[in-house]
């Protein structure tokens, strides 16, 4: 690689040699998608700005931390790649600062709460924790060293008053790696920098602000030396893919890789830059914001959605697009995956010999689970393109829905329990890559929790069939029945209502029973369930007795 000496690279994003992974993705560096090549076979380095600990994380943070979480999944268990992930955890910043006064706490105090608050929200959002979080309050000693360095090699100064600035002007044209040129209104500061566009590495403090000893007297980190040191400080001199927000891409990440490459003295410090777009509330040109306060929590919006929808809602969309938020968009997420689980659950009745079904065709449905999964490891490899996989997903539910068609009776009727199974394994395995857990969700913590909450609903439903095959008996003489419901006894047609109301009082609870012909099975759902599937199958045995 050429080294940091070597100006005529400029801006230009510099092909890595190593392992060829196979996948493309978008680099911002390179403003294209390029073939994603790490330095060592099967491993990739990965690093990610972490949040600034001052507020509760909302949905903007969550659909950030999920999408990458999606992407590292898709890594180490699609392709094989172990990822190596550390995230770093503002803890000391302006806005803590600000904060700490507000509520008349140290600091440190709101900084810890918060980060333990995010981290908790990260777990109940099922996002994979880094390999390892740093706290930027612990590596202030190394900020410190990585700054002395960067002054040393000729591409930082420091000014009488205790400020210590990164001096563009001595990198040539390198800066402006993800924007191009970049114009003189640089961040304000003092008026001893050099160039407007200089940033600060170290400000001094102000009265009451918390400061450590330094070269320069007391101060605090700039905001952007943090990443850099401890990005270095993990990972050494090589970083193959660093990842945020898209609104990092500049200044942030612009001024981490200009300090890298300026401490390292190398061509290029990361290789890859990977954004995600915003998520926005519908409608608003804004993205979800703490400064803006138009935020929604992440522990409100599970009040009302579970973990899996969101997953499905992030997965519906490229990670690089922008993101609308809203009720519809959000129940179109629990529609898939209501569809998913439902086909999931009428395949395992079929399986068990609880659902008959016409018979199916068999070579088509295995040539359809076939494209499947190779159009899937075709799409994600395709910088990640996880609408296109879940399409693919979708369309082989729909191809399977199509073949259980009910009817009343299977006798002689040759069965395919392996195809199905097949199917609901490759469905499971593929949601589990993606990180939602069907067999885990709220419904399933809420009878872990209870114990024995499933085994309640298996002797009542048990019962209730019981009844209900009671109920169901034909009279042998066709003259003695009720006019309404020929052949079944008069007196016990109260049964059967009884049986349907406690279905339809259950559905409400989340357990949803379904009569197949004599015999049911049922369901804990997640959310509202919807009643449709039990009214297709009334109308399959009206039709049918
Ligand atoms: N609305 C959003 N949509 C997507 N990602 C977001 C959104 N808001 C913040 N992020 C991302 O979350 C990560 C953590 O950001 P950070 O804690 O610095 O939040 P922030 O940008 O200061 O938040 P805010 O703008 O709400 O003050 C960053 O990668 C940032 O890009
Ligand atoms: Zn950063």
């Amino acid at each position: 690689a050429c080294s940091f000496k070597c100006t005529s690279s400029g801006k230009r994003w510099i092909k890595p040699s190593g392992f060829d992974t196979g996948l493309k993705v978008f680099n911002s560096l390179a403003k294209q998608k390029e073939p994603l090549i790490l330095a060592r076979e099967g491993l990739a380095t990965w690093y990610s700005c972490g949040p600034t600990v001052y507020d509760h994380a909302h949905l903007g943070h969550a659909c950030s931390y999920i999408r990458f979480d999606i992407l590292q999944r898709i890594l180490s268990r699609l392709f094989g790649i172990t990822v190596v992930h550390a995230m770093v955890i503002t803890d000391i910043d302006d806005k803590i600062i600000k904060r700490s006064w507000e509520e008349n706490v140290s600091p440190t105090v709101i900084a810890r709460m918060y980060e333990e608050e995010f981290k908790r929200d990260m777990l109940s959002l099922k996002v994979t924790p880094p390999a390892v979080y740093v706290r930027v309050t612990e590596n202030v000693h190394h900020i410190v060293a990585f700054i002395e360095r960067i002054i040393r090699n000729g591409h930082a100064y420091a000014t009488k008053e205790g400020d210590v600035y990164f001096d563009i002007g001595s990198i040539g044209d390198r800066y402006g790696k993800f924007v191009g040129a970049v114009d003189a209104q640089g961040e304000p500061g003092s008026s001893d920098k050099r160039d407007q566009r200089d940033f600060a590495l170290w400000k001094r403090s102000k009265p009451q602000e918390p400061y450590w000893e330094s070269p320069w007297g007391r101060g605090r980190p700039g905001w952007h030396i943090e990443c850099s040191t401890i990005a270095s400080h993990v990972f050494g001199s090589q970083l193959d893919i660093h990842s945020g927000g898209i609104d990092l891409a500049f200044p942030h990440h612009e001024n981490e890789v200009a300090q890298s490459e300026a401490y390292h003295q190398c061509g290029q410090w990361a290789n890859y830059f990977l954004h995600s777009g915003h998520l926005h509330l519908k409608g608003s040109a804004e993205k979800m914001s703490k400064s803006l306060k138009n935020y929604i929590t992440v522990k409100d919006f599970l009040q009302s959605y579970s973990a899996n929808e969101f997953r499905m809602f992030c997965l519906l969309t490229k990670y690089r697009s922008a993101i609308d938020y809203s009720d519809d968009t959000l129940s179109e997420a629990r529609i898939s995956l209501g569809t998913i689980s439902t086909f999931i659950h009428n395949a395992q009745a079929y399986i068990k010999g609880q659902l008959h079904c016409s018979p199916v065709q068999e070579a088509v449905l295995w040539e359809r689970l076939a494209e499947t999964k190779s159009s899937l490891v075709k799409a994600l490899a395709d910088d990640f393109d996880t609408p296109r996989a879940i399409g693919a997903v979708m369309n082989l539910v729909y191809h399977g829905n199509c073949q259980l068609q009910p009817v009343s009776t299977s006798d002689g009727v040759t069965r395919s329990p392996a195809l199905f199974g097949a199917m609901v394994s490759y469905i499971q395995d593929v949601l589990d890559i993606f990180g939602i857990d069907l067999l885990h969700s709220k419904e399933a913590d809420v009878s872990s929790s209870c114990g024995r909450l499933k085994a309640v609903v298996e002797q009542l439903t048990h019962f209730r069939s019981e009844v209900r095959g009671f109920a169901l008996a034909r009279q042998n003489s066709a003259s003695a029945g009720s006019p309404s419901k020929p052949g079944l006894y008069p007196e016990r047609i109260p049964l059967i209502e009884a049986c349907d109301t406690l279905r339809n009082d259950l559905a409400p609870l989340g357990v949803l029973i379904k009569d197949r012909g004599a015999s049911s099975t049922w369901e804990i759902t997640e959310g509202k369930p919807s009643q449709k599937g039990q009214r297709d199958l009334d109308k399959d045995q009206e039709t049918s007795s």
